[in-house]
């Protein structure tokens, strides 16, 4: 019997430029060749680097109470400017939820200036983020079939337990799509099995450890390039190994 090809896998790339200030001067800011940006807020205290985030993302979706982070945190985290105008220039797209946390006065400001309440009280089925990449899924990722969208969900982790295992289920429920889940300290992304993938790393803002993780179901083979401690061909589940406290050695890292 003739053997079988090797199925070729696409490649998804992933890069972190999104947080380089746009004044590095060795590598640039984002430019019109990297995937266009959403941004979903959580509701957990906004990141420090929130309004650099907001600024360069096509949409604004706030996950329910992430509403009232976006309008209390946004003039904390800018505070040499206005309050009331902070908050007018930082204005969400759309709010979704169950509505149970974003308060009635936040709520009801920024519907007087124009942003859309998506009102999913009847579904307490779903998580208020699943409900917010749904949405973003439906409405914006057609109008983006050039360039790729990343959606970068702020306040995603280093919060509650079952909240954070809600947030990191979200991305095996939509492994097609670049979701970037970000806190100060940490940001993590599903490699998905459908894919070979590349990571280009900012060594100027993220690392120099890496670990891979292998959540939701082992790994069968995984191999690495990039990496103090490659794989090569390795099995990875939890009660055997895990890769945590790898360390990035390239600028380019390969799975
Ligand atoms: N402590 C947290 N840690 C991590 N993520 C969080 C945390 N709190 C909220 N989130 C995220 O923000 C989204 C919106 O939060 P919100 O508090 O409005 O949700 P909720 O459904 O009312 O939560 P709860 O389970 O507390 O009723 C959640 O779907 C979740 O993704
Ligand atoms: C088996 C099961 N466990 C938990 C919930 C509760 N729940 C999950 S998502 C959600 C909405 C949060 O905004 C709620 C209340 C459920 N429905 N089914």
């Amino acid at each position: 019997m003739a053997p079988t090809a090797p199925t070729q896998r696409p490649t998804m790339r992933h890069s972190s430029a999104f947080l380089l200030p746009s004044t590095a001067p060795s590598s640039p800011a984002p430019g019109p060749d990297d995937a266009a940006v959403a941004v979903v807020v959580l509701n957990q205290p906004l990141p420090r680097f929130a309004p650099l985030l907001w600024s360069r993302a096509a949409v604004r979706v706030c996950a329910d109470g992430g509403a009232n982070r976006v309008f209390d945190g946004m003039p904390a985290l800018l505070p040499g400017q206005d309050p009331d105008e902070v908050r007018a220039s930082y204005k969400p797209d759309v709010i979704k939820g169950d509505m149970d946390s974003v308060r009635p006065e936040v709520k009801e400001h920024y519907s007087n200036l124009g942003t859309r309440i998506v009102d999913e009280s009847h579904d307490q089925d779903t998580t208020d983020l699943h409900k917010c990449i749904a949405f973003i899924a439906e409405n914006y990722s057609a109008t983006n079939k050039s360039n790729q969208l990343s959606i970068l969900v702020l306040g995603a982790l280093g919060g509650r337990f079952d909240h954070e295992m809600g947030n990191i289920n979200v991305l095996h429920l939509f492994p097609s799509i670049n979701i970037v889940l970000l806190s100060d300290d940490c940001l993590i992304f599903l490699l998905s099995k459908m894919h070979t993938h590349e990571i280009h790393v900012e060594k100027s803002i993220e690392g120099p450890h890496c670990g891979l993780i292998p959540i939701g179901m082992p790994s069968t083979s995984t191999t690495t390039t990039g990496l103090r401690w490659n794989l090569d061909n390795t099995s990875m589940s939890f009660g055997g190994l895990i890769s945590t406290s790898n360390i990035v050695e390239e600028d380019k890292l390969t799975q």
